[in-house]
Order: C-alpha cells, then structure tokens, then sequence
C-alpha cells in the first residue's frame, strides 16, 4: 500500500522487529528511537500510521505526550501504543486521547498485523465517510450536464486531460462549473482515490495564506497546521480564483508546484508532495498578467492545458435539461416530492440570461421546490419564477400588450410574431427543426416566415427581443 507506518520506540530490537514483521505483510516502515526523531519524520511527510511506544528512555517527550503532539498535527492520523507491563493504565488512557488501540510487549506478531490491518481500516473509513459527507453536503455528483455543442467539446477535452497528468486552468465566469469540471477531472484520473481539496483563494486571509497553502510548524500543537498542499498528496489540489492570491505566495506556488516539494512556515524541513493543480479564474488572464496580478510565470506553470467552460447564456438548450436534473437532485436532498416544469417555464428560462449561471439555475430550481404548493401533480406555472426571470418571452407583459393595443391588428400581429419568433430562435439556439417542431410548422415554412420578419439569423433575433425589451421598458415607466 502507499504511504508510510512510524514505528517508535527506543529499544532498537523491538523497532527492527515491528518493522520487518510489517515488512514482510507488504508494508513500508520508517524507525525512530526516540519523540525527536519522530516528530522530524512526521513533519517531513505523514505516514499513514504511527505505533508510538509508551515509555522511552532519552527522549524528551514519553509516548503518552508525542501522542497528543501528534493528534495536534494531524488530528485523523491512526495511532497504536505499545504498551509494556504495568502500563496498561497509561495505554487505556492513551485511547482516551484519541490512539486507535494498544498492544502489549510481548506481543506476537499476527496479533500486531491484525491491528495494525484494523487501524487503518478504520482510518480509510473514517477519510471515505467524511469526504461522502462533504460531497453530499457540497451537493457535487461529478457530472456535467448538457448536450450542447459547448458541453459536449468540455467534456471530451476533459476525458483527454484527465488520465494525464498535466496542469490545468479552466476559464469561464462565475457559477459555470469550473469546479464540477475540475471534480470529474479528479474522478476520471489516476488519482481518483486521493482527495479533491479546494483552495477558496478569496477567502483566505493575506496573513494566513502561506500557512493555510504550506502549513506550520510551531512548538505549540494547536497552532500548527496542516497545510492545503499536503492535504492534496496524491490527489487534487484545486485553486478557486487562482489571481486573488498575494503575488509573493504566487511566486512560492510556482517553486512547489515544480519541485513537489517546499518549507512549512517556521520549518526547516522540506515537505515532499506529489499533488495536481488545477486552477480556475472567472477573469482574463492575459488583462490580469497585464496589470500585474497575476504572475506571468505561474501562468505558465499552472496553464499547461486551458480548459474554456462557457456561460449559459452560449448553451441555452442545456437549460431544460440541467433544471430537470436539478429538480430531481435537489428534491431528493430536501426530501420534498418533484415538481413538473410546464412548457412556459421551461420557455421563460431559456430566454432569459442568467448572469450568475449554472448557480443561478440551482438556486432557482431549489426555490421552486420549496415554494410549489404541496399537491404537485400539475406541471408549475409562470407565477413561481423570480420577477425578472418570468418576463421572458416579454411579449406577453402588460406594457407590451398596452403597446400592441394602440395598433392596427395586422402590425399587432407582425409584432407579437416577430418577438415571439425570436424567442423561440435563441430558446432553440437557431435549430430550425427542432423550434418548427416546437411551434408546429413546416420547416420551410417557418424559414420563410423568419426571412419575412427579417429574423433570419440569431443576430437578428437577439436585436428584435432586446428591441422589444427596451420598449416594453420605456411603456412601463412612462
Ligand atoms: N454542467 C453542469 N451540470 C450539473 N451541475 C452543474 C453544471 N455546472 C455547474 N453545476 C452546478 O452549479 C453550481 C456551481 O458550479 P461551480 O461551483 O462548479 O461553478 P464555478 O464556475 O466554479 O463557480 P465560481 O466561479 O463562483 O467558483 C454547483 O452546484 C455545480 O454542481
């Protein structure tokens, strides 16, 4: 298996015994005699377990004491005592502050293969529990929804990028899914089994980021902290606005992000990592090198492939079939029954823009399902979408209506066709099929009528709805 056992203990016999029985069972060990040599080994890279031995002679910490040093720095970190006669007290205490359980010296040696194959058991369990929790709570199934042209171009670069091992950075405005995407990269990797651990770059402190990114040393256990790197061994570390760091712990990324390898805050040691970066910014990265925030170097570092994630606005079809994955996801998390999305939703919002994207759909859908009245066997109206989402297709608003009122029937008629029309061409994203279908006409004859009303093209169109949108506004102010 991957990963170190420490085995600690100042009787040498004992050290090489345990160390090659778990040799012999497949296992990797690394010996310390005393709590100084241990806490520079479990400093320079964590193992996987520790067997700590609970009397040492020359050394400044017994086992009861490197214990809870240890518990103070990696707090999930699997520990079994070696107790000796008449310390069994001392060991029942031990469990008490948090070693997984004890074995008494004479031990023979399966009995200690059984234990050690327990501990980290229960320590695998312990990590899949937490991390299904998180992804539950997260609401994150790595799936990208969506069969547009745009979707489906993300998804096979990303089944290209993913079995590699190359740095990426993935463009596109906020709410997108450029994390999802960098999760299913993650899922489809070889590293899959490692963790997806995310830096909120915004969110951290400018006076904590280099000990959140690098960890710390300090004598002080509870000041010490494990940093996002070495949370990502062997797995993903993900960077979330990748310019909103400071340009100095740029500049250390780069170094650790090349050698795999850097000093915690107030360490000496090197840590040794091997951890893929992926980085996301909703920003231009060229204006953002220009204007000096981000480094030109770590650009190069980190973009090794560029992934683009484009806004809902360029991927309208997708909509209907994102808010039905999301009615059905979200009402499982809430334990609510399902709704059905009538037509004239569906409609209204794939006309409109939704400049906070795929979240936007979320947030909305969610809403939806606490809102919708209990009985929902009927499809759910105009009436539970958000104000200015239900505007669209403006046509039907009132000052609109006012304004086709004061016409002749027959420019009425041309002008409710032609913003109607021009709805239907961006909801269907100028697939003429599939909008004749939608509005019940030929092919050729909707082709006509389209060229007749001058709405031909998706230009067009988006100009006539915006036309209408600005007068409907002014009829509604006036
Ligand atoms: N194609 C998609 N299919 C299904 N769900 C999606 C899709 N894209 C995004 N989501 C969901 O939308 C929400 C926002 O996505 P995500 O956090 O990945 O966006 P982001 O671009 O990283 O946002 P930000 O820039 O604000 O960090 C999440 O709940 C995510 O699961």
């Amino acid at each position: 298996m991957a990963g170190e056992i420490l085995i600690v203990d100042d009787e040498r016999d004992i050290r090489s015994l345990i160390s090659m029985t778990l040799e012999d069972e497949g296992y990797q060990s690394k010996t310390a005699a005393n709590a100084d040599e241990a806490r520079n080994i479990l400093l320079s890279r964590p193992p996987v377990l520790a067997i700590l031995d609970i009397w040492m002679r020359d050394s400044d910490m017994d086992g009861l004491q490197l214990l809870e040093w240890t518990k103070g720095v990696y707090p999930d970190l699997p520990v079994l005592m070696i107790s000796g006669h008449g310390t069994i007290e001392t060991a029942v205490q031990a469990i008490r502050q948090g070693a997984y359980d004890f074995i008494e010296k004479p031990f023979k040696e399966n009995r200690l293969v059984l234990m050690v194959e327990r501990a980290l058991e229960a320590a695998r369990l312990t990590q899949e529990n937490a991390e299904l929790r998180t992804r539950i709570s997260e609401d994150m199934a790595p799936e990208l929804i969506g069969n547009s042209q745009a979707m489906r171009v993300t998804r096979q670069a990303i089944s290209k990028i993913a079995p590699t091992a190359s740095r990426v950075i993935i463009n596109g405005p906020g709410g997108s899914g450029k994390e999802l995407a960098a999760r299913v990269i993650h899922d489809q990797s070889q590293r899959r089994d490692g963790r997806f651990v995310v830096a909120n770059c915004a969110r951290l402190a400018p006076e904590r980021v280099d000990a959140e990114l690098f960890g710390s040393e300090s004598m002080q256990a509870s000041r010490r902290i494990v940093g996002l790197f070495e949370q990502a061994h062997e797995g993903t570390l993900y960077f979330d606005e990748i310019c909103d760091l400071p340009l100095e712990t740029q500049g250390k990324i780069v170094r650790a992000v090349t050698e795999q390898r850097f000093r915690r805050v107030g360490g000496n040691a090197e840590v040794v990592v091997d951890v893929r970066v992926i980085s996301a910014s909703s920003r231009d990265l060229v204006t953002e090198i220009q204007a000096g925030r981000l480094r030109e170097d770590l650009y190069y570092r980190l973009g090794v492939v560029s992934l683009n994630v484009a806004p809902v606005s360029e991927r309208r079809e997708d909509i209907p079939l994102m808010a039905k994955h999301f009615v059905k996801k979200i009402a499982d998390r809430l334990g609510v029954a399902p709704i059905k999305l009538s037509d004239e939703v569906l409609a209204a919002m794939q006309g409109y823009e939704w400049p906070g994207n795929v979240r936007q759909i979320h947030n909305t859908i969610e809403s939806m399902l606490i809102l919708a009245p209990p009985d929902r066997r009927e499809p759910v109206g105009l009436s539970l979408l958000p104000a200015d989402i239900q505007n669209i297709p403006r046509g039907s608003s009132r000052s609109g209506l006012d304004e086709m009122f004061s016409l002749p029937l027959r420019n009425a008629r041309e002008d409710f066709e032609r913003v109607y029309l021009a709805t239907q061409l961006r909801r269907f994203d100028g697939n003429i099929s599939r909008m004749a279908n939608f509005v019940g006409m030929e092919r050729s004859a909707l082709h006509r009528k389209l060229k007749a009303l001058n709405i031909d093209n998706m230009e067009a169109a988006e100009h006539a709805v915006v036309a209408h949108t600005i007068d409907s506004e002014k009829g509604a102010t006036s």
